[in-house]
Parts: structure tokens; sequence; C-alpha cells
């Protein structure tokens, strides 16, 4: 891209589909910095809570399982990996069997302030290392790092979502109908936004960015003219980043 590094947090969250992950990720790889994904650290967490076997009712079960999970989130964003108690699960979390489960387990509190702390923890590091970094998830400008220079909320229409959303089932070989799909959108949705808990929603002082007509292109083109807008913008140090 050649536009410079980028120093210090960028914010994008938004619901599922808005293309946050895609975005942030490319976003990341331009400006030299490193990138978090949340939502897998979420995921990561709902699994091993089904191959434990705990009713997802029971947050006390749940609020354990997470405790004694071992859980390595990486920063590249070139590779973004997801390790579950030595195991790579990246695959795995994305299967319609987590998906269906994920909220019920991000809304129990102690999972979340488990989590938050453990971002917050990889954040501080990635900004000593690289000097920036893209988060994206729910609660990334409300709660994870309400001071973060740049905050985005990703917004997109249902309908819009669910087709993107299809579409990239269908290349990973997982069969769905947009009507189950758009379902699936809706529900996680609702429930995300409806929680105790960190709910998802935009931050006070976010830009809204409604990427419905956009291409993954036109987002990232979009950012990039924000992070610039904000002054993230250094000239490359040279230094390698992993
Ligand atoms: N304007 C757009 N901006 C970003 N991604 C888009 C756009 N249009 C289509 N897409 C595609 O939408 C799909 C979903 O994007 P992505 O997985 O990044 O969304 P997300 O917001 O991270 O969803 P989730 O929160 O469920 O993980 C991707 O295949 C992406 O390429
Ligand atoms: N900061 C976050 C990130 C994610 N979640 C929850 C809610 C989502 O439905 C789920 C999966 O996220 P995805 O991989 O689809 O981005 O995880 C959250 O509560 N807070």
């Amino acid at each position: 891209m050649g536009h410079g590094e980028l120093r210090g947090v960028v914010a994008l969250d938004g619901p599922s589909g808005t293309g946050k992950s895609s975005a942030a990720r490319r976003l990341a790889a331009g400006l030299g910095a490193r990138y978090l994904d949340t939502g897998a650290m979420y995921r990561a967490v709902t699994l091993a809570v089904l191959r434990a076997g705990v009713d997802l009712a029971d947050p006390a079960g749940v609020a354990k399982v997470a405790r004694d999970a071992v859980l390595v989130q990486g920063t590249d964003p070139n590779r973004s990996t997801t390790f579950l108690d030595g195991e790579d699960v990246g695959t795995e979390i994305r299967g319609p069997e987590v998906t269906l489960a994920v909220s019920p387990v991000s809304a129990v509190p102690e999972v979340r302030a488990q989590l938050v702390a453990e971002q917050r923890r990889i954040i501080a590091e990635a900004l000593a290392e690289a000097g920036g970094i893209v988060v994206e998830g729910r609660d990334i400008g409300t709660a994870v790092v309400p001071d973060a220079p740049l905050k985005v909320y990703l917004t997109a229409d249902a309908e819009a979502r669910a087709q993107r959303r299809a579409k990239q089932d269908s290349a990973s070989g997982r069969q769905s109908t947009l009507d189950a799909t758009l379902a699936d959108v809706q529900r996680r949705d609702t429930y995300d936004s409806t929680r105790a808990v960190s709910p998802l929603r935009a931050a006070g002082d976010a830009v809204v960015l409604d990427t419905t007509s956009l291409d993954l292109a036109g987002t990232l083109a979009a950012l990039m003219d924000l992070v610039g807008d904000h002054g993230l913008l250094a000239q490359p140090s040279g230094r390698v980043h992993g």
C-alpha cells in the first residue's frame, strides 16, 4: 500500500458480516501493524465449552471452562492463528456448532472479564513491539479500548450481510440456504446487542461506516482515509514486524 505505518489502536466494531475481519486484516497488513480478532477468542472459549459438554445455560460452568482453557491468539495479519490447549483450532471455531453457541457463551460476564483482560495485554504488547494494531469485535470501542484514537463502527443491511456470509460459506465448502444464513445473522445481532454486559453498539465517538453498497476495496479505502485523517500514520520505521 505504501501509506506509512499505523501508530496506535484502530477499533473496528459492528455486527456479523459487515466485513470487519476482512477489512481489519488487510488494513493492518497494509500499515505494518498487528491485527487482533477478538471474535476468534470468544469462539475458542465456546469450542472448549462444547468439548467439555458444559450446559450453555450454566454460567458458572462456562466461566470455569474459560478459566481453565489455555488460549493463544496470534496477531500476525497475514496469518491469524488461534490455539486452544496447544491445538490449532482456527478452522473448527468457524463451524456451525460454535457459531450457534458463541453468543450465549460471550454473554457470560466472567468470560468477558477474562477475555477483555487478555485482549488488553495483547494490545499493549503489540503497541510496544509494532507501534500499531487493528482490533476488531463487538465492544472494542466501548469497553476494550475506550480511548482508541480511531473507532469505526461498520454497518450493512442484514440481507447484504447474509449474502456475503452465504457466499463465504459456499467458498469454504459449507452449504447453507440464504434464508437460514439471514436467520442466523439476525439471531446473533439480536443476542449480541441485547446482552447485559458490553452489548454490541457504536461508541458515542465512533465513525459509522455503512458498507452495504461498498465492496471490500471500497471499505478498505474508506478506512485508510480515516486513519490518515486521524493523524495515525508515521513514516516506515524499517523495523521487522512479527
Ligand atoms: N464492503 C465489504 N467490506 C468488507 N467485506 C465485504 C464487503 N463486501 C463483501 N465482503 C465480504 O463479506 C464477507 C464477510 O466478511 P467478514 O467475515 O470480514 O465479516 P465480519 O464482520 O468479520 O463478520 P463476523 O463478525 O461474523 O466474523 C467476506 O467474504 C468479505 O470478503
Ligand atoms: N469483542 C467481541 C467479539 C465477539 N463477540 C462475540 C459475539 C459474536 O457473535 C461472536 C463471534 O464473533 P465473530 O467471530 O463472528 O466476529 O463472539 C463479542 O461478544 N465481543
